[in-house]
């Protein structure tokens, strides 16, 4: 890329809804549309639906207390200047130990309290013999579709287990 491009490149992203003709206003941080579409501003958790052998990877909180024993799934915030894949396979790294390729979206965005939302791609392990191990979190558990309701997800996941078990079957 050249250095005149960079610039363009971040502009792009803020053109999405640049008027169409004089007179329009420009879109502002806090139109509903722009804040989720821009991890800058408010802020995108992504989560990886972790798929092997038609089963999904979730893990159990830790903390806070208020959600201690809750499951999710593996993710987190979008840190400036990541891409939400590379965020997402950083996230994997810490908090598994597993190196993952990540797919298409799945389901709709969620928000989450503060203006975040909750973003989810399929993922799968490129070594698929790799075992996830809970660093950061009490337990994993690989789930199949009857599992889906064993456990108690956080309530932004529960919303999302249509689209899991869509992914599943
Ligand atoms: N990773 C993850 N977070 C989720 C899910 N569902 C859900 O509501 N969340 C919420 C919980 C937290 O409020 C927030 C992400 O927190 P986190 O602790 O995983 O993020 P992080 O690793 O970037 O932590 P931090 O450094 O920003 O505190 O999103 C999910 O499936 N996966």
């Amino acid at each position: 890329m050249g250095a005149q491009d960079a610039p363009k490149a971040t502009l792009g992203r803020l053109t999405w809804s640049l008027p169409d003709r004089p007179g329009r206003r420009l879109p502002r941080a806090r139109d509903p549309g722009f804040r989720v579409d821009s991890g800058a501003v408010n802020g995108v958790i992504v989560g990886a639906a972790l798929v092997r052998d038609g089963k999904l990877l979730a893990q159990q909180r830790a903390w806070p207390p208020g959600h201690a024993g809750q499951w999710e799934l593996p993710g987190g915030r979008v840190e400036d200047g990541e891409s939400e894949a590379f965020a997402l396979a950083r996230e994997c790294s810490e908090e598994l130990d597993v190196v993952i390729e990540v797919g298409a979206r799945v389901g709709e965005d969620v928000p989450l309290p503060g203006g975040k939302v909750l973003r989810i791609y399929a993922a799968k392990l490129v070594s698929p013999g790799e075992e996830p191990r809970a660093v950061e979190h009490r337990a994993v558990r690989w789930l199949g579709p009857d599992d889906l309701d064993d456990v108690d997800w956080l309530p932004a996941d529960r919303l999302l287990l249509p689209a899991f078990r869509e992914l599943l079957n």
